[in-house]
Parts: C-alpha cells; sequence; structure tokens
C-alpha cells in the first residue's frame, strides 16, 4: 500500500435509500492534515467509524496501514468518567493494546500512559479528579488517550467542541506537533475551519451525499461549494479567516459560525 496510512478505494456508504458518499478514492498520506467538513448529518462521524470497522461500507473499501488513535466527540453522558483521576482516564487507551497482564505489562502500560500524559502536558495533573477539570484539560487528556496506541492515525471528531479560542489552540498546536514529530496522520471532523486553517493539507467536504477533496483553495471557494450544495454559496476570506455565506441553506453559514460575523 505504497506511502498511504489510510485508503479508500471506490467507497461508499448508504443507509437503506439514503447514501451518505459514494466512488470516495483518497490516499492519506503520513503525516497528512484532513479536516473532514459538512453539515449536519453528512455522514462526517460515519465515516471515522468507517476507518474503525464499527460501520461496514456498502461500496468498495478502506484500509489502513497502522495503528488508529480515536479521539471521539465528547458527550453529556460521559459525566460516569468525572470521578476518575486524570491518569486512569488515559489509561483506558492504554488497555485496548497488547500489553497482557503481569508486572511487565503494567510496567510497560504505566510507561506509556506517562509518555501520553508527557505529550500533552498534563502530568501536572494526572492525579487530579477528571471533573476538577477544565474543558480544555479535559481534552488534552483525550488526547493523551488516543496517544497512549502511538497511533500513525488519529481520527478526530469534533475535538474542539465546547472550548474556548485558547483552549482550541492548545488542542490544534498538540495535533499538529504530533503530526509532525511522529508523522501521524490527522483525519479533523470539524464545524470551525478556521482554527485549524494553518495546518490543513485538505478538506474533505461531505454534503447531500457527495463530496468534494482538495487544497483549502480548491474546495473553500464559492464556485465549488455552490456546485456541492447545487445552491448559492458566497465564501470570502476575512483577515485570514474563511467566511461562508449563502444560499437557501443558510444553515450551512451558521455552521461554519461566521455569518453573523460576516454580517456585521
Ligand atoms: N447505523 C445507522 N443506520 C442508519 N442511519 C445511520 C446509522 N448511522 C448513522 N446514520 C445516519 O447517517 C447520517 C450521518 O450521520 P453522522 O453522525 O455521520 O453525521 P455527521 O456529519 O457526523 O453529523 P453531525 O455534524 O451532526 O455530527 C445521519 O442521518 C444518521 O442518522
Amino acid at each position: 500500500m505504497s506511502e498511504a496510512v489510510l485508503r479508500f478505494t471506490g467507497s461508499g456508504l448508504s443507509f437503506d435509500t439514503r447514501t451518505l458518499w459514494r466512488d470516495l478514492d483518497l490516499d492519506v498520506a503520513p503525516g497528512e492534515f484532513i479536516a473532514v467538513l459538512g453539515p449536519n448529518g453528512s455522514g462526517k462521524t460515519t465515516l471515522l467509524r468507517s476507518v474503525l470497522g464499527q460501520v461496514a461500507l456498502t461500496e468498495g473499501d478502506v484500509t489502513a496501514n497502522g495503528r488508529i488513535g480515536y479521539i471521539p466527540q465528547q458527550h453529556a453522558d460521559d459525566s460516569d468518567t468525572m470521578m476518575l483521576r486524570g491518569r486512569d482516564l488515559v489509561g483506558f487507551g492504554a488497555d485496548g493494546g497488547s500489553w497482557g497482564m503481569g508486572l511487565r505489562g503494567l510496567r510497560s502500560r504505566r510507561t506509556r500512559v506517562d509518555a501520553a500524559l508527557a505529550e500533552v502536558d498534563a502530568t501536572r495533573y494526572a492525579n487530579t479528579a477528571v471533573g476538577l477539570l477544565s474543558g480544555g484539560e479535559q481534552q488534552r487528556l483525550r488526547i493523551a488517550q488516543a496517544l497512549t496506541r502511538d497511533p500513525s492515525i488519529l481520527l478526530c471528531d469534533e475535538p474542539l467542541a465546547s472550548l474556548d479560542l485558547t483552549s482550541q489552540q492548545v488542542v490544534v498546536d498538540l495535533l499538529d506537533a504530533r503530526r509532525r514529530r511522529a508523522r501521524t496522520a490527522v483525519l479533523f471532523v470539524t464545524h470551525e475551519l478556521n482554527p485549524v486553517l494553518p495546518f490543513v493539507d485538505r478538506v474533505l467536504y461531505l454534503a447531500d451525499g457527495r463530496f468534494r477533496i482538495g487544497t483549502v483553495d480548491e474546495v473553500m471557494n464559492s464556485a465549488a461549494l455552490s456546485d456541492l450544495y447545487g445552491s448559492p454559496i458566497e465564501v470570502v476570506r476575512i483577515g485570514g479567516r474563511l467566511v461562508v455565506v449563502g444560499g437557501e441553506d443558510s444553515h450551512h453559514c451558521v455552521e461554519h459560525g461566521y455569518a453573523d460575523e460576516a454580517a456585521s
């Protein structure tokens, strides 16, 4: 499988009469950062789940060449983890591996957990209850959890959701540092492209059963998005930020979160 760490070949996924995507061919290179965009229900999470083998493609194949780390969407019902210490939460990632039982297994587990905590600079609150930490600190732990597997591919499902701008920047910087240091490819599902704009190599934009894949400039332009949505969409750059406006599907603009800004 040449250099790609992840390859979709002629892939498609449909539920009953609903098609999320089809004919997707995509080779993800080591260290590549791909932003996965699209309106609610367009199939972004399902795409990640297809890589994890949690949902079967209805056409074609997806093949991973290396270990996969997963940072799932955060849900309110994650509250049952709030009593755990930070290092216990991170340890769940290490438990998915094959380090076995016994002293050597335990030592190896501890080493991996400590290394992952250090990688995200979370050692100082490793023994604090998760529920006492800020949203940004909790997100660092969840990244550390994914890193205990030393992944070649990181699947991130809206890791910036509910974080303030400073914490968003910390999370993005951590992921970028990881992919530069270890050449870990990143598939990053997000409704907010701007925080990751400087790092994005390619955008995969899903909408209405279709997709566009290419560089930011190739996908995030008025012609490409209007064609994808089948209605007029305007993409403008303001102060280095992308603003997506217009069309009957105006909710798409709100999802990018910049409609109000553009209007003001
Ligand atoms: N196992 C399933 N069976 C039937 N439909 C499903 C199944 N899994 C997902 N879907 C549907 O597929 C569509 C895509 O869901 P998905 O969660 O991937 O969207 P998304 O782009 O991640 O949305 P959001 O931005 O809201 O998180 C939704 O309409 C969902 O209801």
